[in-house]
């Protein structure tokens, strides 16, 4: 094989794949777009994604900051050199980090340390088979940190929330994914995928639910009891009312594949595996005598381009509105720049639509337990904290550059987040999946607020970053690190406020009312 022409389609494949979205996934998100009300939360969310979806094909920039943790699964004829094939994928990631089209994630799990190539122990994740074929065959799937939290495994037999007893069969196995799905509301930037794995044993049984990942979204299950279990969840988990982010809506689900393996008599387990609505997953066919791309896979059906469809909709609305009069925006709209007073946090409300001007910090995992017991680099009175981990590349002169920059899942902050707000005075974070009590008391007791970003939404908040400022702490790496970034029109809705109402807590709530409504046997 030619190891050149071999780098270079797999270099293809992860670009690809990091930065357009598949023609199954924009085919699911556009009917969820259509089954949305005008003018709710979820609807307007729908449409920063695909504008966002839109903006990573104009610039193939990646769709989501969090480029995830890159596993391929390569099938090779006998014969073929499968550590050519591990070298090029290994020579092909570090080229595409290097560009800016994959964030530098890989992470020394007991120093902490970002190699900042993306190769690490055991990563990038690669799986080998051999089969009769004369092509290669390679899949490769980057999945986010986010949603891969949300991923859950039962042990049957169980007692799930809202849903009660679930035994060893078909009727226990269904509340169970009923339950995945629930228990993930919005944090693993909903609407989401999940793939199903039932048996195994717990590390067979989650292979088996990822793999279910790589089935085309609108394949039927050949297996007749799945077919009418997948079919069955994804009607009631839309009824759930989770919808886009979390925000509550129609669509809580896109897509839902199932597969089952035998299992020893004494475990038995339902793994979920469940997947953001940026599930970026691709594949080629490759000639093993050139290492030429063939074909691309997931390429059947329509390709739905989203600029097309929005120019569309804007035509359509322009109609109606001179026919008759534009209804009257339902949320209130707030523009605030930092330094923020404790009265201007006061007067938000849940479902206020604020948009941000001037400065703010970026802050995560490493830099709110840093912050703990260090003070801060940069005073935060007043201040605004971002909940995200960018994309970022240095030019020839120095200068750093966001190359994508959507929020990160908050609740994981929820331990330090209260008492690093009384701190430092800080008066608004951003994030997204919201908070939980701890912090919804802080921010009641200092006057803060919490705003949730579009999850994902990478290149459209990028767009809104006009210049980096300065970095602090940079030995946490890139997404680590405390970028001070200046910002104009950034858009996020209050979903925590200052007066004790959340959301989050409210769409958890109803949704778990929801769930209780499926409590009865259907399968047996
Ligand atoms: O790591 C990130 O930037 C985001 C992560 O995928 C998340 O969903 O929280
Ligand atoms: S931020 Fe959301 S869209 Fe991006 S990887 Fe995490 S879960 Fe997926």
């Amino acid at each position: 094989m030619n190891i050149a022409t071999l780098q270079e389609s797999m270099y293809k494949l992860i670009v690809e794949t990091s930065t357009n979205l598949p023609r199954d996934v924009r085919r699911a998100i556009k009917s969820a777009k259509e089954r949305e009300n005008a003018g709710t939360r979820s609807a307007m969310s729908l449409s920063t994604i695909t504008q966002n979806i839109s903006m990573a094909d104009d610039k193939v920039s990646p769709i989501c900051q969090d480029t995830g943790l890159p596993t391929f699964k390569i099938k090779t004829p006998v014969g073929v050199n499968q550590l050519e094939i591990k070298e090029a994928i290994k020579n092909a990631m570090i080229q595409a980090t290097n560009e800016g089209k994959m964030r530098p994630n890989a992470v020394d799990s007991l120093t902490g340390k970002n190699s900042g190539d993306n190769l690490g122990l055991g990563l990038p994740v690669m799986k080998f088979e051999q089969w009769d074929n004369d092509y290669i065959d390679v899949r490769l799937i980057l999945k986010g940190g986010g949603c891969e939290n949300k991923n859950i495994q039962y042990s049957l037999p169980c007692d799930l929330e809202g849903l009660g007893k679930a035994g060893r069969d078909l009727d226990g196995i269904r509340k169970c994914i009923l339950h995945s799905v629930y228990q993930a509301q919005g944090q693993g930037c909903s609407a989401g995928f999940i793939g199903v794995g039932i048996g195994g044993d717990r590390s067979s049984g989650y292979d088996l639910a990822k793999e279910q990942l790589f089935r085309s979204a609108d394949d039927v299950n050949p297996h007749e009891d799945l077919r009418k279990l997948e079919e069955y969840i994804m009607e009631t988990a839309n009824e759930l009312g989770i919808g886009t982010m979390g925000f509550g809506g129609e669509t809580t689900l896109l897509g839902c594949k199932i597969g089952v393996m035998h299992r020893i008599p004494a475990s038995f387990f339902v793994s979920v595996a469940y997947n953001c609505w940026a599930f970026r997953r691709l594949g080629v066919i490759l000639n093993p005598e050139t290492g030429d791309i063939n074909e691309w896979l997931y390429q059947e059906g329509d390709n739905i381009d989203f600029a097309a469809e929005a120019e569309k909709e804007l035509a359509a609305v322009e109609t109606a509105a001179a026919a008759e009069a534009a209804p009257a925006p339902t949320n209130r709209e707030v523009v605030l720049t930092a330094p923020i007073t404790e009265e201007q946090i006061r007067e938000l409300k849940v479902g206020d639509v604020v948009h941000i001007t001037g400065m703010m910090y970026t802050g995560r995992d490493a830099i709110h337990k840093y912050l703990t017991d260090h003070d801060a680099p940069v005073d935060l009175n007043g201040q605004v904290i971002y909940h995200c981990g960018p994309v970022m590349m240095k030019d020839e002169a120095g200068n750093w550059h966001v190359k994508a920059a959507g929020p990160t899942t908050s609740i994981r902050e929820e331990p330090y987040q209260g008492d690093i707000m009384k701190k430092f005075g800080i008066r608004a974070v951003i994030g997204k999946g919201g908070m939980g009590p701890k912090t919804l008391e802080a921010l009641k007791e200092h006057g803060g607020v919490y705003l949730n970003a579009i999850g994902g939404a990478a290149q459209y908040y990028a767009d809104c970053i006009k210049s980096v400022e300065g970095v602090d702490l940079m030995e946490f790496g890139i997404p680590e690190a405390m970028w001070h970034l200046k910002v104009e029109g950034f858009t996020a809705v209050v979903t925590m406020d200052s007066h004790g109402n959340s959301l989050h807590k409210d769409v958890a709530q109803t949704s778990l009312e929801k769930l209780g409504q499926f409590k009865e046997p259907v399968f047996n």
